[in-house]
C-alpha cells in the first residue's frame, strides 16, 4: 500500500486557447494515486473531473506539469499506449462494446487490451468458464446472454459487460467515468456493489466519478472534491467516515 502508480505534478491544463479568453480547465493540479487507492471523485458541473479523466487516459495532452506512471515520465505518451496499463467505462452503455458481436467474443477482445486482437474460437471455449463466473457476478442476468449480440443487451446489460471488459485483463488504473449515470436507480445500485465487490476482489486500483454524494461517501477509500480545475479536498477513509452528505454538500456552496 501507499506505492505510487500514478502521479500527476503540477497539470496545467488550457481551454479556449486560441482566443482572448483562456481558462484554466485543471489548475496546477498535483495528485497522488497509490496502489490499491480506489477514489470517489466529485465536484460541480464543470469542475474538471471529466478533465481530469482524459489527461490520466492520455485522450487529453497536458499544457504544463508532469505525469509519471511507476515512476515513469509518460507526459508524452499517446492514448494507444496508455490502453497497455489502463481501462476506463464511460456513462454511455453504447460505448465500450461492438454491438455485431456476442459478449463472449467482447470478453474474449477485452483480455487482450493493448495488444493486437484476433478472435480465436478455442480461446472462446478455454475462457468461457471464467467469463461465466464474472457475468454471473453482476447479477443481472448477463451470464445467460453469453451468445447475445451485445447491441441487443438492455443498457444495463451492456454496462456491465463494458466493466467487465476494463477489468478482465487488470489495469493499473482503471478510471470510472460516472458509468452508472445512465442507469435506472435499482440496475445502478447493482453495477456498484458488483464493483467494489470486484475492484476488492482484484485490488484493482480505482477512480470514479460520481454525482451521488451518498455513493461518494460510501465507496472508495479516498475522496476528492474538485472545484474550478483544483482539488480543494482529498480525504482518506478516516475522514471520510466522519463525514455526512451534507458536509460533503459544503464543498458546493
Ligand atoms: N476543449 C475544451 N475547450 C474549452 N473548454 C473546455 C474544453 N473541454 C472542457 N472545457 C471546459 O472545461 C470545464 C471542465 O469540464 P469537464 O467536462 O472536465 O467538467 P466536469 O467536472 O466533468 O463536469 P460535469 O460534471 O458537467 O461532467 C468546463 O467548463 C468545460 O466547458
Amino acid at each position: 500500500m501507499n506505492k505510487p502508480i500514478f502521479e500527476l505534478k503540477n497539470v496545467t491544463v488550457l481551454g479556449n486557447k486560441n482566443s482572448s479568453n483562456v481558462t484554466k480547465i485543471l489548475n496546477n493540479l498535483s495528485l497522488t494515486i497509490n496502489d490499491g487507492d480506489f477514489i470517489t471523485v466529485i465536484g460541480t458541473n464543470g469542475a474538471g473531473k471529466s478533465t481530469l479523466l482524459n489527461v490520466i487516459s492520455g485522450a487529453l495532452a497536458i499544457d504544463d506539469g508532469i505525469i509519471l506512471h511507476n515512476g515513469r515520465d509518460i507526459t508524452n505518451l499517446s492514448e494507444e499506449e496508455h490502453t497497455k496499463f489502463l481501462s476506463r467505462v464511460f456513462q454511455d452503455p453504447q460505448l465500450g462494446t461492438a454491438p455485431r458481436m456476442t459478449v463472449a467474443e467482447n470478453m474474449l477482445l477485452a483480455l487482450k487490451r493493448g495488444e493486437r486482437r484476433f478472435l480465436v474460437p478455442r480461446k472462446l471455449k478455454q475462457n468461457r468458464e471464467r467469463f461465466l463466473k464474472l457475468a454471473k457476478m453482476m447479477h443481472n442476468g448477463l451470464e445467460d446472454r453469453m451468445d447475445t449480440f451485445t447491441g441487443n443487451l438492455s443498457g444495463g446489460q451492456r454496462q456491465a459487460l463494458s466493466f467487465l471488459m476494463a477489468i478482465l485483463k487488470k489495469p493499473d488504473i482503471l478510471l470510472l467515468d460516472e458509468h452508472t449515470a445512465a442507469l435506472d436507480p435499482h440496475t445502478s445500485q447493482s453495477l456498484l456493489n458488483a464493483t467494489r465487490e470486484i475492484i476488492s476482489q482484484d485490488k484493482i486500483t480505482a477512480l470514479m466519478i460520481t454525482h451521488h454524494l451518498e455513493d461518494a461517501l460510501n465507496y472508495g477509500n479516498r475522496l476528492l472534491v474538485l472545484k474550478q480545475g483544483k482539488i480543494i479536498a482529498d480525504l482518506d477513509h478516516n475522514a471520510k467516515i466522519k463525514l455526512t452528505t451534507d458536509d460533503l454538500y459544503r464543498y458546493f456552496e
